[in-house]
């Protein structure tokens, strides 16, 4: 187990940026997720701290070693990519065993490491097993097992379960955080969907165009997102965004845009006026009225029935569309006009010049 430190981090190819200036540190047991869109540097940052790759610049450090110039062998990394890596025409047990193969133990010792591993991942029964008598979460687990039975320093996942169907899914989730929290490995996990982020992290770090944008645990990248980006990018249906300008009157500060006049109330309320600003309000956050009172004018676009809610897609008054999360079988004719209220507080407020979050008074 070790604590990864990634220091000003550069990769470039043929003169583009692959990563760009990433610094990062992963504690000693932590889960860290790396989310972002296609080609925003992940898997190439996996790769540096496998050592797979080479940074152009920067440097890696393994419990505050550097490891920059180190083979992949040396850095003692366990890596579990998309589908597993397993030799069709060994047993399961020979497979984990392959792990072993120059480890330099002895026989007892190997064979004690591997019903170690093997029970960790609750794969005991099928180690007679070939990978084609095994099912796709088998194999996966299997595939662990080949992992940590060298005790790595490191887990480096790079979406394990993006082959797989929706229902192993979900339960392999559940099991490789029940398996990290019980052995306590630092993990990295990459993916590119937000909902195994927010469920597997302690922590999330945000990629976008080889930058981090920002890292947190899932309830910060959640509430407090700091860039337009990560508030659009985290949550299930995204953050709604509407435009306008902030006003000072009589010691207040207004949102204004031509269809609304807010207050606004909670920590932005001592932001300073501005031109241009985007409000973001989460869906769930926002409450339907009928068409007449005195908030945020709406007509229904369409609506999605979730069984345990509905979602109602508008459009807004400058051409925007708007989701709000409201109760199950709710319905209205497409067309409809409606309103939704919400309480600023609950609200953010970005600046679009720089797509960072509005200075405060108080911590921003
Ligand atoms: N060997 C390479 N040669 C040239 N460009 C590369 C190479 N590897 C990665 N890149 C580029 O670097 C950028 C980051 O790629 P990377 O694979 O790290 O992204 P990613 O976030 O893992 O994407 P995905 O989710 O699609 O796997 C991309 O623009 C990619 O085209």
């Amino acid at each position: 187990m070790a604590r990864i430190e990634l220091r000003n981090i550069v990769r470039t190819f043929g003169g583009q940026h692959a990563v760009q200036n990433l610094d990062m540190t992963i504690e000693d047991g932590e889960l860290l997720v790396l989310l972002g869109p296609s080609g925003c540097g992940k898997s190439t940052t996996m790769n540096m701290i496998a050592g797979l790759d080479s940074p152009t610049s920067g440097q890696i450090l393994f419990d505050g070693v550097d490891v920059t110039q180190r083979s992949p062998h040396e850095r003692n990394i366990a890596m579990v990519f998309q589908s597993s890596l397993l030799y069709p025409h060994l047993s399961a047990r020979d497979n984990i065993y392959m792990s072993l193969k120059r480890s330099g133990l002895s026989k007892q010792q190997i064979e004690a490491r591997i019903a170690h591993a093997a029970e960790t991942v609750d794969v005991t029964r099928l180690l007679d097993k070939r990978p084609s008598q095994l099912s796709g979460g088998e194999r996966q687990r299997v595939a662990t097992a080949k992992a940590i039975v060298r005790e790595p320093a490191g887990f480096l996942l790079d979406e394990p379960l993006s082959a797989l169907d929706a229902a192993l899914r979900l339960s392999l989730r559940a099991e490789l955080v029940n398996l990290q929290k019980r052995i306590r490995t630092t993990m990295i996990f990459v993916t590119h969907d937000q909902i195994e982020a927010m469920t597997m992290g302690d922590r999330i770090g945000v990629m976008r165009q080889g930058r981090l944008e920002q890292i947190g645990t899932p309830t910060d990248i959640y509430n407090r997102p700091e860039t337009l980006f990560v508030a659009g990018f985290v949550g299930t249906p995204p953050m709604n965004f509407l435009k306008g300008s902030l006003e000072q009157t009589d010691g207040k500060l207004w949102l204004v845009n031509p269809s609304i006049r807010m207050e606004i109330k909670g920590e932005f309320a001592s932001a300073k006026p501005m031109k241009n600003v985007v409000l973001g309000i989460r869906p769930h956050l926002m409450r339907l009225s009928e068409a007449g009172s005195s908030a945020l004018p709406l007509t229904v676009y369409a609506i999605e029935q979730l069984g345990n809610e509905a979602i109602v897609i508008c459009d807004g008054p400058a051409g925007e569309k708007i989701r709000v999360v409201t109760q199950a079988g709710f319905t209205a004719p497409i067309g409809a006009r409606l309103d939704a209220n919400f309480d600023s507080a609950a609200a953010r407020l970005y600046d679009p010049a720089t797509e960072r979050v509005v200075a405060t008074d108080g911590a921003n």
